[in-house]
């Protein structure tokens, strides 16, 4: 354990040559070759990168974004070189690895992009593209420079001590990195704990446990406090792994940190059990909790049928989004009934729940409901207090949609006489999240840690990685934190689900059409999502499988 921050000084001064330009920025600009123009809107005017001018601070309002022909769009990644004057570059030691070197082509171009959308038309502008991720030629930092820390923060996820093991692991085997720091207890522990030093030898078998073994916290994100821990123990590459809020939090500190003039790479693992972190394909963990969450509808499903008139009634996580409850029902095929928050739903009446559940009852004799958290949260309000409550981290607090439905559903088969069932409800949330990632999450985390690795140590920052279409890429923060992905109810997948569990679709004629309005454009199962304001995605997350 190490308690007291040490005070290894860190250079602070931002240099800008007299002519404007950026010592050592070639790195950055190795696209122009293939560039006709380049336009880096409001850094500091429209300056252009061929003449490698100061960019100005890098922030969600001053994006790095470089433009190429027949529309290619870069959204780019800060780098060091950005800002810290003179920074020596070294070949990667990688090179001499010799689990690596007979690798062909092991090392990524630096040109490499990765195209946001992959289906296109003929006549398609390229659109947007991210840096691919991976390792480079040349690092920033030397091996015995580098002090890492890691840091959990949010919601627990199956595989937050995989992607942990396999940062410290990388870092230690691919870079020879040996300082490297656990951050306990989210954010704060920045300011308001001890830290944990971090071995191959210490993280060896965490991975087959559920949880973070630095523990996590929601709230108690102090930009300035956090800064300065990270400038007062010297520490050079912080590694975040967390969700939306986390990922927010993490832009807040790159910014701090750029503004102070820090040699300090900030990188970012999107963590999130929800699947609702946009742009990249699907977060680690998902697949290990639909998969969790299968076994509770396996048992609501036997509890159901072994009985006259037997309802299951399963609840699953999701507070904005459904993928959960929907991979797990389209999994399973035991599911009568899925209700998520993105498809408004109601009880009485013609079309209705109540209608629904007799039909099944009358038709099978049983029947599986499966509801995510964050469903008919405004039937509940008007049923129930307020609900404008919300935790530490300002994420709204939910009225339980389980407890209440199983009683409304009880309640109208008192009332109706018509049938006496016998309703079992299960309430699986937090198991499917406590539970350690299964192989196919943790070879994903493994591939994550050592993306992120890739890119610190090339000096980029500021930058989330994930998987776009298949391809590990570099994601700006404000990308991922500006919205989040929602299932699209009038998207493929949702209407497979539908097939799938013949349900009502609780829509009029007019919620399809908002719904199709809200998702432009209308031909978004050409285009695999919706694009709103060019870069607004919202699809179902799961690219690059064939389903779509
Ligand atoms: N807008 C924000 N700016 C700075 N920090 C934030 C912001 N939103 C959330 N955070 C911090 O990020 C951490 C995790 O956020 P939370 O929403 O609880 O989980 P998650 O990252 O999984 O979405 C918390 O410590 C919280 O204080
Ligand atoms: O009880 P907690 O820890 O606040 O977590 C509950 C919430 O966390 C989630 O799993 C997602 O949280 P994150 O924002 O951390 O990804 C939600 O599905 C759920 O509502
Ligand atoms: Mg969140």
């Amino acid at each position: 354990m190490e308690s007291a921050p040490n005070t290894n000084p860190v250079p602070q001064m931002l240099h800008v040559e007299s002519n404007g330009t950026i010592p050592n920025s070639n790195h950055l600009f190795s696209l122009r070759s293939s560039l006709s123009s380049v336009k880096v809107p409001n850094w500091n005017g429209d300056l252009n990168l061929r003449s490698g001018k100061k960019m100005g601070l890098q922030s969600k309002e001053n994006p790095k974004i470089v433009h190429g022909e027949v529309g290619y769009v870069l959204e780019d990644v800060p780098h060091l070189t950005d800002y810290v004057p003179d920074l020596p570059s070294y070949p990667n030691p990688l090179q001499d690895n010799p689990a690596y070197a007979v690798v062909k082509q092991y090392f990524v171009n630096l040109d490499d992009t990765v195209a946001q959308k992959i289906v296109v038309h003929k006549t398609s502008p390229r659109g947007t593209h991210f840096r691919r991720a991976g390792p480079r030629q040349r690092v920033y930092f030397e091996s015995d420079e580098v002090h890492a820390c890691i840091v959990t923060c949010g919601g627990l996820c199956p595989g937050l001590n995989t992607v942990i093991r396999e940062i410290v692991c990388g870092l230690f085997h691919m870079y020879g990195v040996t300082k490297i720091l656990g951050i306990e207890g989210g954010y704060r522990g920045f300011y308001a704990r001890n830290t944990i030093t971090m071995t191959p030898k210490t993280v060896n078998d965490i991975h087959k446990r559920g949880g973070t073994i630095l523990g996590t916290s929601r709230g108690g994100h102090d930009t300035s406090k956090i800064v300065d821990s990270i400038q007062d123990r010297g520490i050079n590459q912080v590694y975040i792994i967390g969700g939306d809020g986390t990922q927010k939090g993490a832009s807040v500190i790159f910014e701090e940190i750029q503004r102070r003039g820090l040699k300090v790479a900030v990188a970012g693992v999107p963590k999130t059990i929800d699947n609702d972190i946009a742009v990249i394909d699907k977060s680690f963990g998902f697949d290990t909790a639909v998969e969790e969450a299968e076994r509770a509808i396996n048992a609501a499903h036997v509890e159901a049928e072994s009985v006259e008139n037997g309802i299951g009634l399963v609840k699953l996580m999701g507070r904005y989004s459904g993928f959960i409850a929907m991979y797990a029902t389209l999994a399973s095929r035991d599911v009568d009934c899925c209700l998520i928050p993105e498809s408004p739903f109601y009880l009485e009446g013609k079309g209705g729940l109540f209608e629904f559940i007799e039909k099944r009852l009358k038709e099978n004799g049983h029947m599986v409901l499966v509801v995510a958290e964050g469903a008919g949260q405004e039937l509940i309000a008007e049923s129930m207090r307020s609900m404008d409550h919300e935790d530490a981290s300002g994420n709204k607090l939910l009225l339980d949609v389980g407890l209440w439905l199983s009683q409304k559903i009880k309640d109208h088969f008192a009332r109706s006489k018509k049938v006496a069932i016998n309703l079992k409800y299960i309430d699986p949330t937090y198991m499917i999240r406590a539970i350690p990632g299964n192989a196919s999450d943790n070879v994903y985390c493994t591939l994550l840690a050592h993306s992120v690795i890739h890119g610190a140590m090339a000096g980029y920052t500021g930058f989330t990685v994930g998987p776009v279409n298949g391809r590990h890429a570099y994601i700006p923060f404000h990308r991922i934190t500006e919205t989040r992905n929602k299932v699209v109810i009038t998207d493929r997948m949702w209407a497979r689900l539908l097939s799938s569990t013949n349900q009502p679709s609780f829509l009029s004629h007019k919620d399809v059409e908002d719904a199709k309005t809200e998702g432009e454009p209308v031909t978004q199962l050409l285009d695999g999502e919706n694009c709103k304001d060019g870069h607004h995605v919202v699809d179902n997350g799961l690219a690059d499988n064939g389903t779509r």
